[in-house]
């Protein structure tokens, strides 16, 4: 059965009842993708869990929607109204598959026969109540990136610019194309306005050309124009591209709500009427609630549904025997006919290749690195004027004296330990702050875990070796460590590694933890045990055995050991002094003698922080994947 031919079925049905029209004014014009979308005892539950760590443990099930029903026909605007918790974000979220991991649904959704699922999720946009973007980037940079994740991989690049172009065009967005889209109150700079978001949001899902578009709350917070033009796209789009918007909606004026195709009322986990807008009023008469004259339709079923007490259920029952649900009921009973076969254009989306997605995603995360100075720019300047500080009270101090084996010792302690702590809290502080997005678009399917946390390292590379090499430099160069080319190169390489380990210990504990918080009650001993280990505050040999395997992890150790056997493993000769009353140290050896350090540990130690760097990640890698997965991300 073709497309024309299943809806000739259902118009059949509706002969008989010309009053109770479901679809009477569903207005776009029919193309391959304009399918009804309809749903049959549909129950949702959230599972109420118990935190144990990482694992949880059910202890309950909350009913959010009660065994509801309904049909949307092909190409309609459909606005879903009802009080503060009735259950509509749910309602809309079932609908479009993308319900939290926590929550449960049975029954079925379907599009023309076919059921929804994650293979036909391209087909649905999806825009959230709040919207979340990389503010650095400009509407058309985020297009173009949105694009690139969200495409087919099929799609060319020329034809992938022109879509860009022709949604910009389309949503009236030329204006403000190269402004940054900013952040909410972000003052002082030139960003876009609520009203420029909520339509950013709409360009972004409509990429795909998606024959459904989802809109939690879209006019939310905005002024009565900006609500109107908002509205008047989303008519725009049914009408001229044959799509189905469905949207939620708070308070619209009558004028407003008359121009949607269709109403669902939700109340309480239930539907308290679905059908045409200017049907709504008299099915509330019908059931015994009077609109009063002079009075905003919409504020009156507003007010009906908020009584919990009087009328929500009793007008739910009612509503669950007229002729309305049983036009429904007919619809959908229709819809077996429909033959499904012809929907595969419907599953037939390749995303794009995972190095293309890593790409993109890299390319992302350094572009916010270099435009927005917050994130690690004004770390470098910091970084810069310490090493200046660092290297004014160790001017002229570092020599091949018995006085300047302690100046030595001193720089390489202030080498280690600026590439230790403030790396290690400061990745710790930068993860949580991208996880909102990452969880958003890690639900629409853009990208998965392992794509995100790998685009994440690769971005932080070059702050893990510009901002120790230049820390390094200042320092060595107003010491005046060895004029040695060799040594000088692997004192970089050396606290280039101790700041990549230690942000990798940012990273496992913070993935380990699942909190912020949490991550820092628990680092916060560990670094200092780390640190009290390194041989400078305790003589090696004197470590309680139980902490041994502690000192082998120690990267502050093994830096600070490969940074002094570096310095004077080579040096023959250091002059006696006799103003002083402490032992004379002859040589470098005799200086490594002294901290226990050994000089065939120098390439040893350097390996093994290369190890510890990737065991730490790998740990965190897994802890932060499996928390994904499990929707543990917080
Ligand atoms: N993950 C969850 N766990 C437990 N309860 C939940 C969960 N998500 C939603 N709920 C509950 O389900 C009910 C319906 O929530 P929903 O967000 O669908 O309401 P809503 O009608 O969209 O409300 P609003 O207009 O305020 O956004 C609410 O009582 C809410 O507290």
């Amino acid at each position: 059965m073709n497309l024309a031919s299943a809806y000739t079925v259902i118009s059949n049905a509706d002969e008989s009842n010309s009053n109770f029209q479901l679809f009477e004014n569903a207005g776009g014009e029919y193309n391959e993708n304009c399918l009804p979308l309809y749903w049959e005892n549909l129950n949702v539950h959230a599972l109420i869990k118990k935190d144990r760590w990482l694992r949880s443990s059910i202890t309950s099930r909350k009913q959010l929607l009660n065994n509801v029903e309904g049909y949307i026909p092909p190409c309609s605007l459909v606005a879903i109204m009802g009080p503060s918790g009735a259950g509509k974000s749910t309602l809309m979220a079932a609908l479009a598959n993308k319900l939290p991991a926590e929550i449960q649904l049975e029954g079925s959704v379907k599009i023309g026969n076919l059921p929804v699922n994650n293979f036909n999720n391209h087909n649905f946009g999806y825009m959230y109540q709040h919207d979340l973007f990389c503010g650095v980037f400009t509407v058309k940079e985020h297009l173009n990136f949105m694009a690139k994740l969200k495409m087919d991989r099929r799609t060319t690049e020329n034809n992938l610019k022109a879509r860009v172009s022709a949604i910009i065009e389309e949503l009236g967005l030329n204006q403000c194309a190269n402004t940054r889209i900013g952040a909410v109150g972000e003052n002082g700079k030139i960003t876009l306005s609520g009203g420029e978001r909520k339509i950013v949001s709409f360009a972004t899902e409509l990429l795909t050309d998606p024959s459904f578009l989802f809109c939690d709350e879209p006019t939310t917070g905005l002024d009565s124009y900006s609500a109107q033009k908002v509205v008047n796209i989303m008519q725009r789009l049914v009408s001229s591209q044959g799509k189905t918007v469905i949207c939620i909606i708070h308070q619209p004026s009558s004028e407003l709500l008359s121009i949607f195709h269709q109403l669902i009322l939700v109340a309480d986990g239930r539907i308290a009427y679905s059908g045409p807008p200017n049907q709504a009023i008299s099915f509330f008469e019908s059931v015994g609630f009077r609109c009063p004259e002079n009075y905003n339709s919409a504020d009156f079923i507003m007010k009906m549904l908020s009584d919990k007490n009087k009328s929500v259920n009793s007008v739910c029952d009612e509503f669950a025997v007229s002729k309305h649900s049983e036009l429904i009921r007919n619809a959908i009973s229709n819809e077996i006919y429909y033959d499904s076969s012809s929907l595969s254009v419907f599953c037939n989306h390749l995303s794009p290749f995972w190095p293309v997605k890593l790409y993109h995603l890299t390319r992302r995360y350094f572009l916010e690195k270099v435009r927005d100075p917050t994130i690690d720019i004004h770390r470098i300047l910091q970084k810069v004027g310490i090493a200046v500080m660092v290297g004014l009270c160790y001017l002229g101090t570092v020599q091949q004296t018995q006085v300047g084996i302690q100046s030595f010792q001193g720089v390489f302690f202030m080498l280690i330990t600026e590439n230790f702590f403030t790396p290690m809290y400061s990745v710790m502080n930068q993860l949580p702050a991208k996880l909102p997005l990452f969880r958003r678009e890690y639900t629409s399917g853009l990208y998965d875990a392992p794509t995100f946390y790998i685009a994440n390292i690769i971005s932080f590379i070059p702050t893990m070796i510009i901002e120790p090499t230049i820390f390094t430099i200042i320092i060595y160069c107003m010491a005046g460590l060895q004029n040695d080319l060799f040594v000088f190169f692997l004192t970089v390489i050396i606290t280039i590694l101790e700041m990549a380990v230690s942000t990798a210990c940012g990273y496992m504990f913070n993935n380990i933890f699942g909190s912020l918080s949490l991550a820092l009650t628990f680092v916060q001993p560990f670094d200092n045990v780390i640190m009290i280990l390194s041989g400078i505050f305790v003589n090696i040999r004197s470590i309680p055995w139980y902490l041994h395997w502690l000192v082998s992890i120690s990267w502050f150790e093994l830096g600070f050991e490969a940074l002094t056997i570096l310095h004077w493993k080579n040096v023959t000769y250091i002059a006696c002094s006799e103003d002083l009353d402490v032992p004379c140290l002859m040589n470098g050896n005799e200086v490594l003698d002294q901290y226990e350090f050994t000089e065939s540990n120098l390439m040893p130690h350097i390996y093994s922080m290369v190890w510890i760097f990737i065991g730490f990640h790998a740990i965190s890698f897994v802890c932060f994947v499996t928390r994904a997965r499990w929707n543990k991300l917080s």
